[in-house]
């Protein structure tokens, strides 16, 4: 029974907007410009799309599954959640920390909602939006090659703080990951002394048992959805080979008769079968063109490769931040080295040659585009080194070097040193991808013209802002520059809720006499004369007259 939780606090006065005991639909203008070449021209068109975005209401229990549960990310996750669901504090050097969710986008970072009452901006937390699961009502079950308990597997990740281990321990080391698939090639030889909780049997059967574990997680936990997100360790490449993964057909037929399929495309095969969507985590190419196929015959989302943690998260701010200041980076040089498992896992070549791949193409799209300062085909340097360094655990150690060509021959590098524990990084993205997929699936689009709602398209796009290498449907164009991929995210959210799309402009600020605010027709003649005489002569209404808050309580925003 699905539960009805009202989390939104943001009602939206408009026309087009219709709250219903079960959904928010919204009517949409969707802009967007459409550019063709006539000889030497650009003849640019806008056009607008009628849509109707609808959003349902109740908010379901959610169970996520983690592939690789008794890892760094998977323990400290989980920790995290509890931690936050019991209100833990707990006691460090430097004092009493108590429980949060820093660095997930929708629990700590806000949206702008528009003009309040005095001019100043209104910034609501991300998740109000929307209703949205709160993470601390997740639900987490899982698999990994080694059996040890939660409580255990936090202790040897050696990312919490002690004391906190101390007190989660309790709720933790009842907590034990079902046993998993095991393919010892795909991941480094380091990795064998892990495996001490590995299916036998068939490719079939172990998927098989694969899914008949999600079916006893829905069915044990009373969860109302599942998802199923790997964060075990990098696989190396898949071979892509016609007539064995290139086609759902296929993929199926080569997991009856065995052949190469890694552990994470069948833990995406039953997950897709089992109607869960699937993330990955890793940068392995976990989605062959067979898998692809066969969730969106099935209609189910999958979404990755490679949580942007980091390193990369950083470079897909600065880097777009060179480019669009018209400033041409020539070199980039990542190195870091992390003591980790995961770590210990990239110390081998053909899983590093994984990682480096993801870390290497997140520039591809920015350079792309500013043909002013890279000639077609033309790329900086740029060179990916990670090192495994026991000693420093999970506190990964990041140096990147940007150099770059300024003015008339100068040259501008800038050099970061970047530490952080990387589980504490990878944690709250985890929770993101699994809550906005979730908000994903009560999400549906009639485009004008179209009798039915769609939903969207199974390769789940808008998963990039969290994604070192965007999974995106063919046609689509790759987005890396971190405030798009943001801005994509609020103004999908945004049209959900009729609202345009976010642009910055603060136009009614920037005129030399001003303009009425687009409300004023709403309000009485009088009153839109007094603001008329204020607000054009360069005042703005809401501090001088005052008559701009009764305006705003007719907008009834809060
Ligand atoms: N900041 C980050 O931590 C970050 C960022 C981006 C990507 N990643 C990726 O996330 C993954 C996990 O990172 P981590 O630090 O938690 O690593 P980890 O080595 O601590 O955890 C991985 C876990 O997966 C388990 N495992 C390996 N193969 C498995 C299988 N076939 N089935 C089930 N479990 C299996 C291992 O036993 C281990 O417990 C790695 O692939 C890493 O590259 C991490
Ligand atoms: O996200 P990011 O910090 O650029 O990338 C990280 C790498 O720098 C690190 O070496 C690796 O172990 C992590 O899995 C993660 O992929």
């Amino acid at each position: 029974m699905k539960t009805a939780v009202m989390t939104e606090n943001i009602r939206v006065n408009s026309p087009n907007v219709k709250y219903t005991e079960t959904h928010i639909e919204a009517e949409y203008r969707y802009h967007t410009t459409a550019v063709c070449r006539d000889g030497d021209t650009l003849e640019v068109t806008p056009t607008v799309t009628e849509l109707v975005l609808r959003t349902e209401r109740c908010v379901p229990r959610l169970g996520v599954m983690l592939v690789g549960w008794g890892g760094n990310n998977g323990t400290t996750v989980t920790a995290a959640v509890l931690a936050n669901r019991l209100g833990l504090r707990w006691r460090t050097k430097t004092g009493e920390q108590e429980a949060n969710y820093f660095g997930s986008l929708f629990q700590s970072s806000t949206v702008c909602l528009g003009a309040g009452p005095d001019g100043e901006e209104i910034h609501v937390p991300f998740r109000n939006l929307l209703p949205m699961v709160h993470p601390d009502d997740i639900v987490f079950d899982g698999w990994d090659i080694s059996s040890m308990d939660l409580g255990s597997a936090m202790e040897r990740a050696e990312v919490l703080d002690w004391s906190l281990q101390e007190k989660l321990r309790p709720h933790m080391s009842h907590l034990r990951p079902r046993a998993s698939i095991f393919y010892p090639d795909f991941i480094a030889e380091n990795q064998a002394s892990r495996a001490n909780n590995v299916l036998t049997g068939t490719m079939a059967e172990q998927l098989g048992q694969i899914r008949a574990d999600i079916q006893d997680f829905r069915q044990t936990s009373g969860v109302d959805k599942v998802i199923v997100l790997w964060t075990a360790n990098t696989e190396r490449f898949c071979d892509i080979t016609p007539g064995v993964n290139d086609t759902a057909e296929n993929l199926l037929a080569t997991i009856q008769s065995g052949g190469e399929v890694s552990p994470s495309t069948l833990f995406a095969v039953a997950s897709i079968l089992e109607g869960c969507a699937y993330i990955n985590g890793s940068p392995q190419n976990t989605f062959v063109p067979g898998a692809i196929e066969l969730a969106v015959e099935r209609n189910v989302f999958i979404g990755g490769d490679d949580f942007k943690s980091g390193q990369t998260k950083v470079k897909s701010v600065l880097v777009d931040f060179l480019i669009s200041a018209g400033i041409k980076p020539t070199s980039i040089v990542s190195y870091n080295h992390l003591g980790n498992n995961d770590g210990k896992n990239l110390s081998a070549p053909q899983q590093f040659r994984s990682k480096e791949i993801s870390k290497s193409n997140v520039v591809d799209d920015m350079v792309k585009s500013n043909p002013v300062l890279y000639r077609k085909g033309e790329k900086p340097d740029h060179c990916v080194v990670i090192k495994y360094v026991p000693n420093v655990g999970d506190s990964k150690r990041a140096m990147d070097e940007y150099t770059s060509a300024i003015m008339m021959g100068g040259t501008n590098t800038i050099v970061m040193h970047n530490t952080c524990e990387d589980s504490l990084l990878a944690s709250p993205i985890i929770l993101d991808l699994v809550l906005l997929t979730e908000l994903c699936q009560r999400v549906s689009v009639r485009p004008q013209g179209s009798e039915t709602y769609q939903s969207f398209h199974s390769v789940l796009a808008i998963l990039s802002f969290l994604c070192k290498a965007p999974l995106i449907p063919p046609g689509a164009p790759l987005v890396n520059a971190f405030f798009r991929q943001r801005a994509c995210i609020e103004n999908i959210m945004r049209a959900c809720l009729g609202l345009p799309p976010q642009n910055h402009m603060h136009l009614e600020h920037k005129l030399q006499s001003g303009f009425l605010p687009h409300y004023a027709d709403r309000i009485k003649e009088d009153e839109a004369a007094k603001i008329k005489s204020v607000f054009c002569n360069g005042y703005h209404p809401f501090k001088e007259s005052g008559v701009g808050a009764h305006v705003v309580k007719e907008a009834t925003i809060g």
